[in-house]
């Protein structure tokens, strides 16, 4: 599991431990991490040309004393002084007690031209707001120039807490965190400025986390196994009502998905009868609507309904058993039934249905994604699967849950049919909500992977590579 915590957070326990440590210490540590991780990128350092980007704050403390390291091998390392009044003095002779080089902003155009690799050290978790000049050119020309972008803690210019971007921001190739990630490295829009992320173990002891990213064995954990003794009714009866005559796929692709998440069996209501059973023979069919479909340990409700009010209202008012609601059904149903339901509800809506529930712009649900899905999992005492490149899954409190294994190729249409379906199938197999759509989001993405393979693919194709992707997990 990966784990971030918020500023605050890092903060107090920076303090717990520096308390215990001669000075200096933490910084030294995250240096040394940070300078081993500019070595690899490098390949090799000596004669290699290094430039740092050096702010006002400990941030840029920690890129001097890593600059001072990879002088001492041989690197020849230029620190741009963004304030050269209010740099970390220690740091800085450190630096150029090593042998390091400084200059100013107006002359450092030619050294960044040249540059092998620049070390983002603008500013840190003590950072508000995008990038100010003159930091802003330099970080444009490095980019025009190709040069790569190693970000110290954080890529400068994000919000650390919510994964907002306000103004501009460092595109990084590489991001070397302390102590913990911190939610900007897993939530976009801020993710997507990180590239890839390395933790530099600094000792913190660290509460619960604000958000958390599940891994193979995580997800392994969480799956349903049968037992010798299960039947297809302990293993879980999934319900998924969905689909219309306009939209029968809808139905076909939850249904397929459904197949694929671990529950006994599939029970169908809706009128997509016939295609559901020309696809899929083993699919138990009901016709007298969910109230009176026979025994079901969790309900789907929505994809591809419609207008069909019935059916949503029908599930909602089924007290006992959890539901997902998913498309249409998120339209359709009533807000007051949502949040009086005393069994499980998961919602999943993509940028744009969460957007009309909340009454605000698809812009501003993308541009706050941690926000958004919370403020959802509050209004409507839900859990809340928001789509996205990285999902989020969250309840109104604990830590959010981010999916890491999301695809571009999964934006297809019916790719969010197979996911309720399958995410359906996890509740009916007793997993609860969150866990449900953590592991449904993940393997689905898996899946995405798979049947995508670097070129289109089908949402019935996600569906087929389920078990692939499950196999993968538990293997
Ligand atoms: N905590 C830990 O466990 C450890 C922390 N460590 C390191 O310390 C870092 C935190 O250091 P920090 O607290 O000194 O803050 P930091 O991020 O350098 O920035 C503050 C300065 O930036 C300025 N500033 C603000 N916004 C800005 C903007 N948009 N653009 C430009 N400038 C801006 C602001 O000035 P002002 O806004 O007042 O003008 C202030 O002077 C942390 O990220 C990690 O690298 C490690 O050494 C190991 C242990
Ligand atoms: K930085």
């Amino acid at each position: 599991m990966r784990t971030a915590h918020r500023v605050e957070t890092v903060r107090q326990a920076e303090q717990t431990l520096i308390s215990r440590l001669p000075d200096g210490t933490l910084m030294h540590r995250a240096a040394a991490g940070l300078a081993t991780a500019c070595a690899n990128l490098l390949g090799k350092v000596y004669a290699r040309k290094v430039v740092l980007l050096v702010g006002s704050g400990d941030n840029g403390g920690d890129t001097l004393y890593a600059g001072a390291r990879l002088s001492r091998r041989g690197a020849a390392v230029t620190a741009i002084l963004l304030t050269p009044d209010r740099t970390h003095q220690q740091a800085l002779t450190a630096f150029t007690r090593a042998g390091g080089r400084t200059t100013t902003p107006d002359n450092a155009q030619h050294t960044l031209k040249q540059a092998d690799l620049l070390i983002d050290g603008v500013v840190g978790i003590g950072g508000r707001g995008g990038l100010r000049p003159p930091a802003t050119d330099l970080i444009r020309a490095a980019e025009h120039h190709h040069v790569p972008i190693v970000a110290v803690d954080l890529p400068s210019g994000v919000d650390a807490d919510t994964g907002e971007v306000h103004g501009e921001a460092v595109h990084a190739t590489l991001t070397v965190t302390f102590g913990t990630h911190k939610p900007a490295l897993l939530i976009d829009p801020a993710r997507e400025h990180a590239g890839v992320v390395h933790l530099v173990d600094i000792g913190l002891t660290l509460p619960p986390p604000e958000a958390e990213a599940l891994q193979h064995p995580d997800v392994s954990a969480l799956l349903p196994h049968p037992g010798a003794t299960s039947d297809k009714y302990r293993r879980g009866v999934v319900g998924i009502a969905a689909g219309s005559n306009r939209y029968p796929g809808a139905a076909v692709l939850a249904v397929a998905g459904a197949l694929r998440g671990g529950a006994g069996a599939v029970r169908y209501t809706g009128p997509a009868t016939a295609e559901v059973l020309a696809r899929f023979p083993e699919t138990l069919i009901s016709d007298k609507g969910p109230k009176h479909a026979g025994r079901v340990q969790a309900w789907v409700v929505g994809p591809g309904a419609g207008d069909e009010q019935a059916p949503v209202s029908e599930v909602l008012a089924l007290d006992d058993v959890p539901v997902l609601i998913d498309a249409d059904g998120l339209r359709l149903a009533d807000p007051g039934a949502v949040r009086r339901r005393t069994a499980p509800t998961l919602l999943t809506p993509h940028a744009g249905e969460a957007a009309a529930l909340l009454g605000v712009t698809r812009e501003e649900v993308e541009s706050q994604r941690l926000w958004a899905v919370r403020e959802l999992a509050s209004r409507y005492r839900a859990t809340v699967l928001l789509k996205g490149a990285t999902t989020l899954i969250a309840d109104a409190e604990g830590p959010v849950r981010v999916n890491p294994t999301g695809t571009p190729w999964l934006a297809t249409a019916g790719s969010g049919d197979v996911l309720s379906g399958l995410t359906g199938s996890l509740l009916a197999a007793g997993l609860p909500a969150r866990d449900a759509g953590s592991v449904g989001a993940y393997l689905h993405g898996l899946a995405g992977r798979y049947a995508a393979d670097g070129a289109p693919t089908t949402a019935y194709e996600v569906a087929e590579a389920l078990p692939t992707a499950w196999r993968d997990v538990t293997g």
